[in-house]
């Protein structure tokens, strides 16, 4: 009965949008029949977009090109759908996308799409003060009479048929006053080249040729536009950062930079948005592609999803991956074999311990295996260190505790132990892959099959790692990009751009400091978190960790929660999830500092009915689920609510930036707990409007 009803209904809307497009198109003929000034074909493309305009489109016709004298722009079209930059062409021969260019007839028209590409920039740049990033403006070669729906690098090439359910179809993301703002300001830039406005020259007898095709219905398509302006009442728009940013934003964005450049800043001031748009607007400026890596393996799902809302025409050629994936991938193209066995690594790593490092000078300093591993990881093989030499003078980043020659001696004896341990398995660690592709990009044979790379989250990345994406792209204009922050470093070790022979100067260093996502509440009380953790960033600059952030205003609430058992904590997450409603659960995110307390809160929500998307699934679409994950998964994320229960379990006393009991800490613990707190930081940022943090406290024992 439902569904009956339901399918009526559509029928009744079908109908009503079939009447409201006859009547629509009866009126943009007529209306198009009046420009005096315009070809016949572009009167009839016209009257295909003039439907538009009955539906919150503006169009503009025949504008002059700004800074030329004759030069004109047959349309801009401005609308719920974004900005369009349209070429119409009334070619006798339809057109043909050959290798990648544009022929018809026989010959090549290249310079068309040229002119067109070159236009397009002239509207991005004029709308980029209005705030509105290149990705919102495409070209559009329109083919009057002809039929047509291809893509000519990001021209989007339609015949006159095609061009209106395509556009109608367009995902919303201007709102009715920023089509009136941007049309206006379009129509000021581009001036009237002559009698421009469809309805000025007011025309009693038009053509008899455009008389006749005016009047048959032939490309007119009912069912196509009916379709799309259906979908179109179904669809959400998309976010606004898709389309708006700030023009400073917008300006790095379309920067031209002569080498590698670096995009810094605080947590949440829109590094990775600014990444995501600038990896778009370089797929439509070249013809190569694009990748764009981080160090997380989740992070580029959610990225890619986010891009091809934003950019559908340019998705295809940004690639996204974890560099861990990316080089076992291009191993595997340049047939170089490799042997990731992480299980295999670990035992052979154990193994060393037991023999040659629990009982050397290094249990002294910690007897917890955990740091040496990380010591050979992210110092070691992460710096791509093979002598002793090597490592005896090494700078070791980010490590707090100082390392005497005879501790090296046995870090190394170490390290040979596992070294061979681990050949002797036949295995590679994840360190050795990154090696293995380093190696191979370094061949004088490979050719780089990326036009630009961008790293999100570099200060994650080993040396070995950032030296890698570096020889792919070299220092090549516009090649690589580094986005990061220093305080949200969630792994030990770290290096400086120095290290990697990367030089980064004057303008191509560019900071962010306006927090867009956070509450000045949740911001100050991640702050107060690390707010004795000065910290090195990539540049080698030490900055304190409570640093100066501008805010957007923006509401938000901090709930902590604190009760004497575990038990009583868990049931106050349940009564503060219980009582959302069902929707709000999809921008929702439980968060915890181990795998162990994963499990514990997986098997909590699952038997109180909670729905739960592990991060691990989760790929930017909005799920009717809470997102649970560890700190280290939600890095790059961000959430309405965030939820992080027993938050202070692993800092020492249970507080954020306490001192352990019985006196100083040993450097190496002190290092721990920094790591911990960044950490806790990086999950405490996550939040946009609550942030919630449970704590079991315990009585005091009799
Ligand atoms: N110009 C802007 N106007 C409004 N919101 C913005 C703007 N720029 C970014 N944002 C919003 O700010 C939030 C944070 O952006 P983003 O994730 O890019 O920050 P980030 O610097 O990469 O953060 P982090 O380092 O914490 O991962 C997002 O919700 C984004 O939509």
């Amino acid at each position: 009965m439902a569904a009956g009803g339901s399918a009526s209904r559509r029928a009744q809307e079908a109908r009503r949008q079939e009447r409201l497009l006859r009547e629509q198109w009866q009126a943009a003929r007529r209306q198009a029949l009046r420009w005096e000034a315009a070809s016949e074909g572009e009167r009839r493309v016209a009257a295909q977009l003039l439907i538009l305009t009955e539906r919150g489109w503006r169009l503009l016709v025949d504008r002059r090109w700004p800074g030329t004298r004759t030069a004109n722009v047959d349309m801009l079209l401005v609308g719920p759908g974004g900005v369009f930059v349209v070429d119409v062409k009334n070619w006798r021969s339809p057109p043909q996308i050959v290798d990648g260019g544009l022929r018809s007839g026989g010959q090549s028209r290249d310079e068309h799409a040229r002119k067109l590409l070159a236009v397009t920039k002239a509207a991005e740049g004029a709308v980029a003060s209005l705030g509105l990033s290149p990705v919102a403006v495409q070209p559009l070669m329109v083919f009057a009479g002809q039929r047509a729906d291809a893509a000519l690098g990001r021209i989007r090439v339609l015949g006159e048929r095609e061009v209106g359910p395509v556009l109608l179809a367009e995902r919303r993301r201007l709102r009715p006053e920023s089509v009136r703002a941007i049309a206006d300001h379009l129509e000021r830039v581009f001036p009237d080249y002559e009698s421009s406005a469809v309805t000025r020259t007011i025309q009693e007898d038009p053509p008899a040729i455009v008389r006749q095709q005016g009047d048959a219905d032939g490309l007119f398509d009912l069912e196509g536009l009916r379709d799309a302006a259906m979908e179109d009442a179904l669809r959400a728009p998309i976010e606004q950062w898709m389309t708006f940013l700030h023009p400073d934003q917008v300006a790095l964005v379309r920067r031209n930079w002569s080498g590698p450049a670096r995009i810094s800043g605080p947590a949440g001031t829109g590094k990775t948005v600014v990444g995501l748009h600038r990896a778009a607007h370089l797929a439509k400026r070249t013809s190569g592609r694009i990748l764009y890596v981080t160090y997380a393996n989740n992070l580029p799902r959610v990225q890619g999803t986010f891009l091809r809302t934003m950019a559908p025409a340019v998705a295809d050629r940004v690639v996204f991956r974890s560099l861990h994936s990316w080089a076992q991938e291009f191993l595997q193209e340049r047939g170089v074999p490799v042997r990731l066995h992480g299980d295999k690594a670990e035992t052979a790593f154990s193994l060393a311990w037991k023999h040659v490092g629990r009982g050397s000078r290094l249990a002294e300093i910690d007897p917890a295996p955990g740091y040496w591993r990380d010591e050979i990881d992210h110092v070691i093989k992460g710096r791509g260190i093979t002598t002793f030499e090597e490592y005896a003078i090494v700078p070791r980043r980010r490590r707090r505790t100082s390392l005497r020659r005879s501790h090296r001696e046995a870090v190394w004896a170490l390290y040979e132990a596992y070294e061979s341990l681990r050949v002797e398995r036949g295995v590679h660690d994840f360190n050795d892959v990154l090696a293995l592709a380093l190696a191979e990009a370094g061949r004088p044979s490979t050719r780089s099959p990326y036009a630009a790379v961008i790293v999100d989250e570099v200060q994650d990345l080993t040396l070995v790692g950032v030296r890698l994406l570096h020889a792919l792209v070299g220092d090549a204009p516009n090649g690589l990009l580094l986005v990061g922050d220093g305080q949200q470093a969630v792994y030990p070790g770290g290096f400086r751009l120095a290290d990697a022979d990367i030089e980064i100067r004057g303008d191509r260093a560019q900071v962010l400091s306006v927090n867009y996502r956070n509450s000045k509440q949740i911001l100050d009380a991640a702050l107060a978190v690390v707010a004795d953790d000065a910290f090195e960033d990539i540049d080698g600059l030490r900055t304190p960790g409570r640093r100066d952030v501008d805010l957007t205003y923006h509401d938000g609430q901090v709930v902590r929660v604190a009760e004497p058992t575990v038990d009583a904590h868990d049931r106050m997450l349940l009564d503060a999830l219980r009582a959302l409603p069902h929707a709000a659960l999809a921008d929702v995110a439980v968060l915890c500092p181990s795998m162990r307390a994963i499990g514990h809160y997986q098997r909590l929500l699952s038997h109180a009915d909670i729905p739960v998307c592990p991060l691990e699934h989760y790929d930017g679409r909005p799920v009717d689920a809470v997102k649970l994950g560890t700190y280290r998964r939600a890095k790059g994320l961000e959430f309405k609510r965030v939820y992080l229960p027993q938050h202070d379990t692993t800092l020492p006393n249970g507080a954020p930036n306490g001192v352990s009991d019985g006196g100083p800490a040993p450097e190496t613990a002190r290092e721990r707990e920094e790591l911990l707190r960044s950490q806790l930081f990086v999950a405490m940022t996550r939040a946009r409007d609550v942030l919630w943090l449970g704590s079991v406290t315990r009585p005091p024992q009799r």
